[in-house]
Parts: structure tokens; C-alpha cells; sequence
């Protein structure tokens, strides 16, 4: 299956407008790259150097006549049209070109990160084999580097794991592979779900070992461990649910948090937990800690 693919060059200020009038035209994916042309979910809107020389990706159904879709695009934003380039992409392309760089990378002392179509370079090690699909989550984004190290330096053995916002599945089964005895996936997008079951599958966890949910569906029951790598904004909003999410004495680690953005997520956290300094990683933060009992 073939796709329509328009590039689109924005300043942050446009970049919320624009994903909803491509979306009204009936695109059916906006993805915003960043300087690096990785994908970025929630850009934050008001800061980051990261985010100020990008692009935005929409596809469209490859039978959509290009020309008529700019001429509606340019008729919403009032006559302007941003600089553009249109392509026909193959799916296969689209599924992989942001992943031509994912090769096999070690995290921490223990954990390997290998893409399911290469060879384990470690195979004693503990090797998670990843094929992201759709979502988010290689583990060459920093804020992903960020968890799965944090997780390779906890004694999981037994424990109880929840992912929020799983993306791939990545953090959840790197815990489960590490020891934890069973890991619960929550994501808004379908798309995560089903990656993360599939990758499930590809590393041999039973089914009964990892639950998946939207976030609506999600029992409310608080387990040992739980990672959130979901951005800044998310995090401060769910601060009261994602704490009662962590049992007391358990732990947790946030992710998807720029350095400058790190004191507004420890306020949210600190009067429930024992915040561990906070960790970085190329301009992104991790912040972790206890829940107190
Ligand atoms: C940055 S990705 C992280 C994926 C993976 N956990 C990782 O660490 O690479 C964030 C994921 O959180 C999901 N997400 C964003 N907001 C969310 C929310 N409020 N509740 C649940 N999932 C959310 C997104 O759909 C996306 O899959």
C-alpha cells in the first residue's frame, strides 16, 4: 500500500494549528520531527531549540489528489501555505525510514536493545527484540535511554511493573525480562497496543504476563514499579493518578522531561515521594524516586 506524504516546514507557533487542519482534511497520521528527523509526540510548543528547525509529516490515502488538498489547506490558514514537498511513499518506507539508524544498543550492565531483524551481539545477554511498527519507542530517543537504564539498575525480580504510555512495549517487557513478574500497558494510541502485544509475543512473554489497556481502561491498582515516559505536561496533570498507580515504598521514574521543565515535574511528585537527584541525557530529563509509605 502506497501513502501520500506531505513535508511541511513549521515554527512551533504554527505547529498545533496545522496538525488539526491536516487532520480535518482527512489525514490519518501527523507525525512532528525534530532537528534529527526523529518523531516527537506533544511537541512542547513554547520552548526547545530541539523543536525550532522542523518538520511535519502527514500522510494522506495515496488516492487523495495533492493539489486539491493544498488549495484546502491554503484556503484554512487564510491563504498562506507553509513551504512544502509532496511525495508517494510505499508503507514499507514510512513503517521504516525513521528507523534506518536502530541497531542493536546495550542499556545499562545487562540489557540489549535488538531490532528483530538483526543477530543479538550478546546472545547471554538479556536481549529484548524490538520491532516498533507504528509506535514510539527504539530506545534511540533519549527519553526512552533514560528508563531503560534506570530499569536495568532495579532488582526487579517478582515485582509488579506498569508502563504509562507504553509505546513499543519497550519499557515494559525490558521489566519483565529483567525479573518482574508481571508488567500492565496503558497508551491512548491503539497502534501502541498493539505493538507492545506483538512484541510481547516476539520475546516469549506468556499473554498472562502482560496486560494491555487504554488509559480509561485501566484498573486502578498500584503496582511496585511504574515508568512514565509521556512528557512534561502529561505527567504534571496525571501526578495525582500515576501516584496512586505506585504502591508505597515502590518506585517510579518519569521521562519525556526537558531540563527546563524538571522542577515542575519534581514539585508535582515531591510531597508523595522521595525524588532520587535527577538524571539527564541530551537535554531531556529522568526523574525517579520512592513513594513514601
Ligand atoms: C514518548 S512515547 C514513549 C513510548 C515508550 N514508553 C518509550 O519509553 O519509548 C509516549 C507514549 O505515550 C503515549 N501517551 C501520550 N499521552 C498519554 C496519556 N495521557 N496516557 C497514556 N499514554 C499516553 C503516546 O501515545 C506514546 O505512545
Amino acid at each position: 500500500m502506497s501513502w501520500l506524504q506531505i513535508r511541511l516546514a513549521i515554527t512551533p507557533d504554527q505547529a498545533e494549528a496545522l496538525e488539526n487542519q491536516l487532520l480535518d482534511l482527512g489525514a490519518v497520521s501527523v507525525t512532528f520531527m525534530d532537528a534529527e528527523d526523529q518523531p516527537i509526540f506533544e511537541p512542547d510548543l513554547n520552548t526547545t531549540p530541539l523543536w525550532s528547525h522542523t518538520h511535519l509529516l502527514a500522510l494522506f490515502e495515496a488516492d487523495t489528489d495533492p493539489d486539491s488538498l493544498l488549495a484546502h489547506l491554503q484556503l484554512l490558514r487564510g491563504g498562506e501555505l507553509p513551504e512544502h514537498q509532496v511525495e508517494v511513499i510505499e508503507d514499507q518506507d514510512w513503517e521504516r525510514s525513521w528507523m534506518d539508524n536502530f541497531q542493536p544498543m546495550r542499556f545499562g550492565r545487562r540489557l540489549w536493545i535488538v531490532p528483530s531483524w538483526h543477530s543479538a551481539p550478546e546472545p547471554d545477554a538479556v536481549n529484548l527484540l524490538l520491532d516498533p511498527g507504528l509506535a514510539f519507542g527504539t530506545g534511540t530517543h533519549p527519553t526512552t535511554a533514560l528508563c531503560l537504564e534506570w530499569l536495568d539498575a532495579q532488582s526487579l525480580h517478582g515485582q509488579s511493573l506498569l508502563d504509562f504510555g507504553c509505546g513499543s512495549g519497550i519499557l515494559a517487557i525490558a521489566g519483565l525480562l529483567l525479573g518482574a513478574e508481571h508488567a500492565v500497558g496503558t497508551d491512548i494510541d491503539t497502534q501502541a497496543l498493539d505493538a507492545s502485544r506483538d512484541n510481547a509475543e516476539r520475546n516469549g512473554i506468556a499473554e498472562e504476563r502482560f496486560a494491555l489497556y487504554l488509559p480509561e481502561a485501566l484498573p486502578e491498582e498500584p503496582a511496585d514499579v511504574v515508568v512514565a515516559n509521556i512528557l512534561a505536561g502529561p505527567l504534571v496533570s496525571l501526578a495525582p493518578r500515576i501516584t496512586a498507580l505506585v504502591k508505597p515504598g515502590g518506585r517510579l521514574a518519569l521521562s519525556g522531561i526537558l531540563a527546563e521543565q524538571a522542577e515542575e515535574v519534581r514539585a508535582a511528585y515531591s510531597e508523595a515521594f522521595e525524588l532520587d537527584p535527577t538524571a539527564d541525557k541530551d537535554g531531556w530529563v529522568r526523574i525517579s524516586g520512592i513513594r513514601r509509605a
